[in-house]
This record gives structure tokens, C-alpha cells and sequence, in this order.
């Protein structure tokens, strides 16, 4: 591993039934850095994310994150030495209220039910209190989860996510679903994590990665196609080919 990555995929392959949805995969995030992934349909944005996170073990090659070689963790280990993943769909506690939420993903408390009604301290709530601000939740925080726009649980998980205090978040898709503003206010968000943390963005729209102004990766069937900023790799005849230009 070089010195200066914090996750390192090196010559990573994956086959499911003789499909190999990932292939000779090479990818180096530096620590600090917020990498965003884009591909067609089944290029294997999924599969490599789920390999970084332990769902899926790797048939060959290495994963490295700050030197652990993740192919020998099971999904809790890997979590526990900081990467946290957002799936697509939001899965928060709809009868809960949004600071509850914020609280039972506190890596600070062992997340029970119990602890909603326990006393909590003065600086678990000053970290959901950050976390608001973060989010954009602040004047939201009492309100019932489930009565929230399709947006707001999105920017609620991602608050939960970072409630966890992962060193580097694995987010997917985001933005699906959102109205143009809350795609926007989700690439500031996600700018400003990414000041303290390490991020990994999946993603289809174009706006949305034009803002977040970060370099691009473009895979195709289980390989780095292109890697650059996103004029760069949208003006590549291969990416054309293969995705921008369909
Ligand atoms: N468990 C599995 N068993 C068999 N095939 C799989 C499995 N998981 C993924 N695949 C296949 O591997 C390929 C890569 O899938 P993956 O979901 O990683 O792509 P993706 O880039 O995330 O696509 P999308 O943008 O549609 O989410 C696809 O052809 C998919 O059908």
C-alpha cells in the first residue's frame, strides 16, 4: 500500500455464477478525499462497495484501509475500524422523532430502544446538536421521522451516519429522488463533511457531481474506465461511448 492512501483496491476481481462483475479493479483514495464513482447500469458500483464494506469477499486481489487488509473482516469489524455506508433508501425510525434517531446511532451509546429513555449527557447532546446544524435538521428536531420529505430522511441517515463517527463514509445514491434544491444543498452538505472525514459518493446525476467538483471514476464492467475531473472524463470518447453519450 502506498503511504499516502487510505483505501487501496488492488487487482480486485469478483465472479457471481461465472459473471465477473468485477475485474482487475485498481482504485486509491488518499485520506481527506472525497472520490466520486460513476458508471452505467451494472458497471459494478454496487459490487465495490459492498466488497470495501465486507458484504462481498473478493475472489482475488487486496483492499487495504489505513493498512488492515479488509478481505480478512467481517462486515461489524470493518465498521468498527470506520467506514460507514448509506444504502439508497432511507431506512430511518419513522414513529421516532429526528433527534431520537440522532441518538440511537450515537457511537457513543450502544443503540437500544432503553436509551430513549435514559438520560443522555451534555455532550451527547451537543454532538446531535452538531449533527443538525450539519444536516440542516436543526428546526426539525422534534419532529416525527416519518412525516419528513424524502429528502430530509436522506439528509437524517446520512446525520445517523456520521453519528457513528466513520473516518470514511460510503454513500449511495444520494440524491435519487430529490428535488434540484435538495440535490444541491446535499453537495454542500456532503462538501462540508468532507472536510473532517473521507468521503466515497456513487451516483447518476451530472449536476450533482459537477458540484460536488471532486475527482471523478468512471467504471465500466468491473474496470476504472476514466479517472479525472468530471469535464475532463465527460469529454473522453470511451465514457462517451460507454455512458455519458447514450
Ligand atoms: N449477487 C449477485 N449475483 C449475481 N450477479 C450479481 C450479483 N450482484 C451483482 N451482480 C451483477 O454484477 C453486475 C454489477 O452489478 P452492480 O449492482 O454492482 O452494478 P452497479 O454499477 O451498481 O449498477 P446500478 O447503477 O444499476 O446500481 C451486474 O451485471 C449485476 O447483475
Amino acid at each position: 500500500m502506498s503511504e499516502t492512501s487510505l483505501l487501496e483496491m488492488r487487482d480486485v476481481s469478483v465472479t457471481f455464477d461465472g459473471f465477473r462483475a468485477i475485474n482487475a479493479l485498481n482504485l486509491t483514495l488518499h485520506p481527506g478525499e472525497m472520490r466520486a464513482i460513476i458508471g452505467p447500469n451494472g458497471a459494478g458500483k454496487t459490487t465495490m462497495m459492498d466488497i470495501i464494506t465486507g458484504k462481498t469477499r473478493p475472489d482475488t486481489g487486496t483492499v487495504r484501509f489505513c493498512g488492515e487488509d479488509l478481505t480478512k473482516l467481517d462486515e461489524p469489524a470493518i465498521a468498527r475500524l470506520g467506514i460507514g455506508r448509506k444504502f439508497q433508501k432511507p431506512t430511518v425510525f419513522e414513529a421516532l422523532t429526528v433527534q431520537e434517531n440522532l441518538l440511537l446511532s450515537l457511537s457513543s451509546i450502544r443503540a437500544s430502544f432503553s436509551v430513549l429513555l435514559a438520560r443522555f449527557s451534555g455532550k451527547e447532546q451537543e454532538r446531535i446538536d452538531q449533527i443538525l446544524e450539519i444536516t440542516r435538521l436543526k428546526d426539525h428536531a422534534a419532529r416525527q421521522a416519518g412525516g419528513m420529505s424524502h429528502g430530509q430522511k436522506q439528509w437524517l441517515e446520512i446525520g445517523m451516519l456520521l453519528g457513528q463517527e466513520p473516518d470514511l463514509l460510503l454513500v449511495d445514491e444520494p440524491v435519487a429522488g430529490m428535488t434540484d434544491a435538495e440535490t444541491m444543498a446535499t453537495a454542500e452538505l456532503l462538501r462540508e463533511i468532507n472536510q473532517t472525514r473521507s468521503v466515497v459518493v456513487v451516483e447518476h446525476d451530472m449536476d450533482f457531481v459537477r458540484a460536488l467538483g471532486v475527482t471523478v471514476t468512471v467504471l465500466h464492467e468491473g474496470s476504472v474506465l476514466a479517472e479525472g475531473d468530471l469535464e475532463d472524463v465527460s469529454h473522453d470518447p470511451r465514457v462517451i461511448e460507454v455512458y455519458l453519450g447514450r
